[in-house]
């Protein structure tokens, strides 16, 4: 496996595996690899020639007062973690090569980017949209894999490949989950151990949400009266601060005034003021 941190280097060898006919996969992530990265890595594996990897803490999309400064990096770690599921190419660029002096470019999706995490980490996505448009241009992929947990995220780049006329095959990868239901997440490397209760009430929400809706088969039983189970649930610890509990549409992320298969249960809590953590599950799967 190689690494590489220029970003002229890398998109000159993407160029030569394009010229070589070879089908090239990129997983973006911003590294300190658990599981869910990993499984997004053999994804990949599965469907192309050459996988490559960014790692790049993006500090475009981080705002005031977020955690850049302590996310947890050791590229080490990473690098071997990403050989032993096949990686080809581990792409970690500087933040000075990827933005340069001068660099006065934002790739802005609207509407979708203005609810859930967008509002209250206003210019997120912004900086999620520049900086993987430039990884699309760098590293010239046939097919990119990100996770269905960052839900927005996947339904933001797709809506930025529709309109910007990337030849590029989105494919969302299912949540991986710890063995006690908690989504994967790097960030669940600042949780301490008497958090876990608290933070295990995210995906214990969504369980209970789908036992309702099953035990309540031919009756009706709203959105709202869904949420207001998956809020209680969560509140019952007073560690959680509920940032959202929405029931949206997968695909146009507005509100829910009814179910349907396309109904997801969205949700972002912080622990402790501290660790933001995201979960979602789709809540009548066919
Ligand atoms: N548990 C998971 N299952 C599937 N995909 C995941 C999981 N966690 C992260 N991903 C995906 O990995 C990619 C890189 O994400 P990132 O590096 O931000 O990891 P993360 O664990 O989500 O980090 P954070 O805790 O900061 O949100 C994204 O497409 C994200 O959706
Ligand atoms: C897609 C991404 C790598 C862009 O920095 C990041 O938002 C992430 O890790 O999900
Ligand atoms: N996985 C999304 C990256 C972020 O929260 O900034």
């Amino acid at each position: 496996m190689k690494v590489v941190t220029s970003p002229e280097e890398i998109q000159i060898l993407a160029q030569q595996y394009r010229s070589q006919g070879l089908l090239i996969g990129l997983v973006p992530t911003m590294g300190w690899f658990h599981e869910g990265h990993l499984s997004l890595m053999r994804r990949a594996r599965q469907s192309v020639d050459r996988v490559i990897v960014s790692l790049f803490i993006n500090p475009m999309q981080f705002g005031p007062g977020e955690d850049l400064d302590n996310y947890p990096y050791d590229l080490k770690r990473d690098c071997r973690l990403a050989e032993e599921v096949g990686v080809d190419i581990i792409f970690a660029p500087d933040k000075g090569s990827m933005y340069p002096e001068g660099f006065a470019t934002t790739v802005s999706v609207s509407g979708l980017t203005s609810s859930l995490c967008g509002a209250s980490r206003p210019g997120h996505f912004d900086g999620v949209t520049t900086v993987v448009a430039k990884l699309f241009n760098l590293t010239l992929p046939h097919l990119a894999v990100f996770g269905e947990k960052d839900f927005q995220q996947l339904a933001v780049i797709r809506r930025m490949v529709a309109d910007l006329d990337f030849p590029i095959d989105i494919i969302g990868h299912p949540i991986v989950r710890e063995k006690n239901g908690l989504a994967m997440s790097s960030r669940n490397t600042y949780l301490q151990k008497d958090e876990i209760p608290a933070a295990l009430s995210l995906s214990l929400s969504i369980t209970a949400v789908k036992n309702a809706i099953k035990n309540n088969s031919g009756q009706t039983i709203t959105p709202a009266d869904l949420k207001d189970i998956a809020c209680q649930i969560v509140t019952e610890h007073p560690e959680c601060e509920i940032d959202y509990i929405e029931i949206v549409d997968k695909t146009t992320l507005q509100v829910c005034t009814h179910l349907s298969e396309q109904s997801l249960l969205v949700m972002a809590v912080k622990i402790n003021k501290r660790i933001r953590l995201i979960d979602n599950s789709l809540l009548m799967e066919s």
